[in-house]
């Protein structure tokens, strides 16, 4: 398979993220490229020496992780990491194992059973000394972190200092400021150390990086390389109308104009109206050459008695194939099949290749994908994240509605009908939807909501509407905030807003006779239902 359709990263200024597994290792990578600084995350087990000489990394991360350096044959990075003569941040587990290669002690804690001093939650730290990655820092004194571990750093590894102390963390900043390695026990990387960024724009700053990783070079770069992958070969693009694959379709159109075909699916999972109104949008507007593929049928039927969700999306993942491959065997000389594959969409189904993190759910798209395909994948945004593609997609001149929709999952309302899905609830569900953000428009508060749907649940309860008896489904009304849909809070409708809104569903939608909002935020919960 190919899937090099991406610039050149040996283009750009490149920093390399060794993952130990942590659950937040691509915020590290967010706080980055909002420094416009180009990283990767590679898990510990592809990184070895020739990985690093051939990456050629202009500095290092080590990520946190759930495992303790105490334990024989726990995850270690290549001895070249040390000796590249680069940078490195070792945040938790990275400073953990910083430490003990250079010649320090970690002590076990409470997790790996040694005791000790275990930290979950809010922590503050002091200042000890100067340090350039601290500039900036502790100028009330002191500053809240993250913490998360069990074990601690017991002893310093030789040219090792302590810059900053937390009361369970004596070693909460160590820095080896000759060769500039730095080790923190906290993480800098989430929200919850609300001045953490500040850390990273000091240490890329060290290491010599200029910020050369724009939108506006990216385009270029992108438009060359798929040119250079594609040649005179014909593209089948899947299109879904939403940003990531709108803003491929535009991006190959630019590239290689009518060597492109779209082919929009239909797998009556849409919502209501969506159908033509994508159609509508590209042909017409975009001028772009679209295929309408209506094939509720085949995928409804092969979805029927289903219910657990991991089958769901490998069904549709299975069946979206099927249909570019269908589409491909009519078009002459088509070889290629484009997606709006992004980076977080592979990071969740990372653990495919053999990454250290846990498979939380495999994204249609990446996961999803069957092992065998006759076509070649071209995915020129593999390496953006949401934020990053609405802004190429502004470069492109793409509608700003179409840059401002809310995402929608590719395995469609499936996914918001936990349990079995019917013809049924899913006509219930899409009726229910439309009410629901047609509320959110008429508020004004669309653009303030990240991603806003209705899941309609599992139950039927009982209700009672004009003296007469209801026996009906039960829904939750889903809003959240976020960046990027890797973590995200639920949003604060007024109550005056949520009544007005139930009432409105149970009023106009047949079917539905009780209204819930989940509260939920990401972690724990995850923005969709299943
Ligand atoms: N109904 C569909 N028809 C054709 N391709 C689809 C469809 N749904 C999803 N895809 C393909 O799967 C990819 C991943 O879906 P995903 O929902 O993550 O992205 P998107 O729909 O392009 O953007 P957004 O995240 O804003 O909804 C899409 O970029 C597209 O290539
Ligand atoms: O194209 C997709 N295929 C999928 O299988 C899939 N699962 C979740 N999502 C979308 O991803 C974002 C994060 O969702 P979760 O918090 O539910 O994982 C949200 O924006 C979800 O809508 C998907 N998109
Ligand atoms: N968050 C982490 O990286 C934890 C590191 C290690 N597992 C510990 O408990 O100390
Ligand atoms: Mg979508």
């Amino acid at each position: 398979m190919n899937t090099a359709a991406v610039p050149d990263p040996a283009l750009h200024e490149r920093l390399l993220i060794i993952d130990f597994g942590s659950q937040v290792t691509q915020l590290i990578a967010r706080r980055l490229r909002e420094l416009s600084v180009y990283c990767e995350i590679h898990p510990y087990q592809n990184v070895d020496d020739a990985f690093i000489e051939a990456f050629a990394p202009k500095a290092i991360i080590f990520s946190g992780g759930p495992d303790s350096v105490t334990r024989e044959g726990s995850p270690r990075p290549p001895q070249a990491a040390y000796t590249a003569g680069v940078p490195i941040l070792g945040i938790c587990y990275g400073q953990q194992v910083m430490m003990q290669d250079l010649g320090g002690e970690v002590h076990g804690g409470k997790i790996s059973g040694g005791g000790g001093t275990a930290e979950f939650g809010r922590a503050f730290v002091e200042p000890t000394g100067a340090l350039a990655l601290l500039q900036g820092w502790f100028s009330d004194g002191r500053e809240q972190v993250w913490m998360s571990h069990g074990d601690h750093v017991a002893k310093l590894a030789p040219g090792f200092e302590v810059f900053g102390t937390s009361p369970n963390a004596p070693y909460a900043i160590t820095a080896d400021v000759a060769r500039n390695f730095f080790a923190v026990q906290f993480h800098p990387e989430v929200h919850h150390t609300p001045r953490g960024a500040m850390l990273y724009e000091n240490f890329v700053k060290l290491a010599g990086f200029t910020g050369d990783w724009t939108m506006d070079a990216y385009r270029e770069q992108a438009i060359d390389a798929i040119r250079a992958q594609v040649g005179d070969a014909k593209v089948i693009c899947a299109l879904s109308g939403g940003v990531d694959s709108s803003v491929t379709a535009a991006l190959l159109h630019e590239a290689i104009g009518d060597q492109l075909t779209c082919v929009f699916v239909d797998h009556g999972l849409l919502r209501l109206d969506e159908g033509v109104e994508v159609v509508e949008m590209f042909r017409d507007h975009m001028n772009l050459h679209v295929i309408h593929a209506e094939e509720q049928d085949l995928f409804l039927s092969e979805l029927e008695g289903v219910s657990d969700p991991e089958t769901k999306r490998k069904i549709i993942g299975r069946l979206f194939i099927d249909v570019f491959q269908k589409y491909a065997n009519e078009i002459e000389g088509a070889s290629y099949l484009a997606q709006g594959t992004l980076y977080p969409d592979v990071i969740e189904s990372v653990s495919f290749s053999g990454g250290p993190s846990v498979t939380i759910k495999s994204h249609h798209n990446v996961g999803g994908l069957p092992e065998k395909m006759g076509l070649n994948l071209v995915e020129p945004l593999r390496e953006l994240f949401k934020d990053e593609v609405r802004a190429l997609g502004r470069e492109l001149g793409l509608p700003a509605h179409f840059i401002a929709r809310h995402p929608f999952p590719g395995p469609g309302l499936a996914i918001r009908c936990p349990g079995e899905i019917t013809r049924a609830k899913l006509d219930i569900l899409r009726e229910a939807d439309a009410v629901y953000i047609d509320q959110i428009r008429k508020h004004g508060l669309y653009d303030e909501i990240w991603q806003a749907f209705v899941a309609i649940l599992p139950v039927r309860t009982v209700g009672v509407m004009g003296d007469g008896r209801t026996y009906d489904y039960a829904c939750a009304l889903r809003a959240v905030t976020s960046v990027d849909g890797m973590t995200a809070d639920y949003y604060p409708f007024t109550h005056d807003f949520l009544g007005e809104t139930a009432t409105r569903i149970i009023n106009e939608v047949p079917g539905i006779n009780r209204v819930t909002y989940d509260i939920t935020s990401k972690p724990p919960g995850t923005i969709e239902w299943e």
